[in-house]
């Protein structure tokens, strides 16, 4: 069998999902493995570049035969740190965001926000690289991954920093679900039981992963313990559902 092309998020999110499949012989002799930021990791599972990936739910409506292929996921109950509007003015007083060119579930949050949570309009401007410099008076910006923390510990950091998901959350008393392991086909399903197991595996020895991943800015452990919510439940599934129903209604 040609082997199954697996792509990942290459933020440190990812790493405690990752650590396991890296150390599985057995499955690394079945996949190629690509790591890449959310939103072309989704883009290869639309072009039919990868079979699964970890990628932003908001490209689901775009994948005609999807499927969740593990119980795992990168979501949040509350605040995640890792998906924010950073801002030098209140929400009130934004008239223009920048969009992050490298997500697709939490921009696509922002607009949904707006909307629904805020109520309010804005220009909304899809990003390209540099733009976080660009983040100034009344226009604010998404960043997405290990930029927040690097944004926050940056002498330029701008006084307002909305955390998406905690909003999502007041708005809709729902955890979130930024991204899942989602094939665009059918997989064998003993590579999906073992790919499930190589995912539990980190999460099982997340002081093995942290000591793999030294990081200066922001306290791992807490991090993958506390901020990002890695199991897949009824309520993330739901919350999946109406995000995906309100971005569709955007
Ligand atoms: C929590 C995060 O969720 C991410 C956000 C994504 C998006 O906005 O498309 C996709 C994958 C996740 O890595 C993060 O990036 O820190």
């Amino acid at each position: 069998m040609d082997k199954i092309r697996v792509a990942a998020v290459s933020y440190l999110n990812s790493k405690p999902l990752l650590y396991g499949i890296k150390r599985s012989p057995e499955l690394l002799s079945q996949i190629i493995l690509t790591e890449d930021y959310p939103k072309k990791i989704g883009e290869m599972l639309v072009s039919g570049e990868a079979d699964v990936g970890l990628i932003p739910v908001a490209f689901i409506p775009l994948i005609p035969h999807w499927q969740i292929v593990s119980d795992y996921c990168i979501g949040s109950v509350g605040k995640v740190e890792t998906v924010s509007l950073f801002s030098d003015v209140p929400v009130d007083k934004i008239e223009k965001v920048l969009l992050d060119y490298q997500s697709f579930s939490s921009v696509n949050l922002c607009r949904v926000l707006f909307k629904n949570h805020w109520k309010k309009e804005v220009v909304f401007e899809n990003a390209t690289a540099g733009y976080i410099q660009q983040i100034s008076g009344t226009t604010a910006g998404v960043i997405i991954g290990d930029r927040v923390f690097e944004q926050k510990a940056s002498a330029n950091c701008q006084p307002y920093i909305y955390d998406l998901a905690e909003e999502w959350t007041k708005f809709t008393k729902l955890p979130f679900m930024m991204a899942a392991w989602i094939a665009n086909k059918k997989l064998p399903e003993d590579f999906t039981k073992l790919f499930n197991e190589a995912n539990k595996t980190g999460l099982e020895n997340i002081d093995a992963v942290i000591a793999e991943n030294p990081y200066p800015l922001y306290d791992l452990k807490k991090y993958f313990m506390e901020d990002i919510s890695y199991e897949i439940t009824g309520d993330k599934l739901k919350a999946m559902q109406l995000f995906i129903t309100l971005m569709q209604e955007l």
